[in-house]
């Protein structure tokens, strides 16, 4: 058993891996320097367990991986099972975040994934590990041209080539990104949440003006990268993954069908990256 960490610049993602399969998923805030220490005291699954999913620092999320067949059910888990060898539990960080990559450094029995441990071709030395990984596990599961759409804290694009070359991509500010910055500069706007269904696009009043920009200019900016990329190869794959992915896909679905239907849905593809590199190999023995 293993632990994947992904920092992202909203919150942590914590993958639990069984060998190969990944078993089970948390998402938490950012943790203290004690939460690590305290980690890398425990001794037993269920007690790795117990602290992700119950310490002070309550995760907002905590998901059973429902879509793996051979995935572990929480209830068969060897959750007494002792470690045996290792003095920790092993952990396979990935960071965009270099002050939390610091913090994790202290924990005992860590792997940190480089862009060296990703066999994608013409990388640039300042790409972000999260995109490189999440564009590796898509095209390792799904064949190669693959686009990654991440919609998180920044959304990205990021694409390769049939020869597992890196395409290129690119950055903009994502959803909640997008609305915290008009509330936190200007005077009078205030902070609005994202509705689940597509607001009407010529508004009427202040929240829905904000929704409306927001969510209409970014689906075109989507659907503009789509179409290009489509150009540049006919059969090229799409995956969507990230925080936001789910209510975009619904906003697609209403504005462009055609786009939504051809999408790859994952909220997972950062782990599957982490799960094909050198690093995980490693693990998968431990
Ligand atoms: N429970 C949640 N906590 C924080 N953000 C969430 C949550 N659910 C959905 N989101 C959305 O996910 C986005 C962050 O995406 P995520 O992929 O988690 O980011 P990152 O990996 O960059 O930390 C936020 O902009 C927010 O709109
Ligand atoms: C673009 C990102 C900020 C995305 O981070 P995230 O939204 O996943 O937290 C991150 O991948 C990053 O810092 N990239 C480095 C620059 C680059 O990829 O070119
Ligand atoms: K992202």
């Amino acid at each position: 058993m293993w632990l994947a960490l992904i920092i992202g610049n909203s919150r942590l993602h914590w993958g639990l891996f069984d060998g190969k399969t990944l078993c089970h998923t948390y998402d938490t805030e950012r943790l203290s320097k004690s939460f690590v220490y305290s980690l890398s005291k425990c001794q037993t699954l269920s007690e790795v367990q117990q602290i992700l999913s119950s310490s002070p620092h309550t995760p907002r999320q905590s998901l059973f991986v429902g879509n793996q067949q051979d995935c572990a059910d929480s209830s068969t888990l060897p959750t007494s099972h002792t470690l045996p060898t290792t003095p920790s539990f092993p952990l396979l960080l990935a960071s965009v975040v270099p002050s939390q990559t610091a913090l994790w450094l202290t924990y005992p029995n860590v792997g940190v994934v480089t862009l060296e441990d990703i066999p994608l071709q013409g990388m640039y030395p300042t790409l972000g590990i999260d995109r490189a990984l999440a564009l590796w596990g898509a095209g390792k599961t799904w064949g190669f041209p693959m686009l990654v759409i991440d919609a998180g804290t920044a959304l990205t694009f990021t694409g390769a080539d049939a020869n597992q070359n890196l395409f290129g991509g690119a950055i903009l500010p994502g959803l909640g990104l997008q609305m915290a910055t008009l509330a936190e500069n200007t005077g009078q706007l205030p902070n609005v949440e994202l509705p689940h269904d597509l607001p009407q696009r010529f508004a009427v009043n202040t929240q829905q003006a904000i929704q409306s920009g927001v969510i209409y200019t970014l689906l075109a900016g989507i659907k503009d990268f789509v179409q290009a990329w489509w150009q540049s190869f006919p059969q090229g794959k799409i995956a969507i993954t990230g925080g936001d992915r789910t209510l975009l896909i619904s906003y697609l679905q209403s504005l462009f069908p055609e786009i939504a239907k051809r999408l790859i849905v994952e909220p997972n593809l950062i782990f599957w990256g982490m799960e094909k590199t050198q690093n995980a190999q490693f693990f998968h023995n431990s």
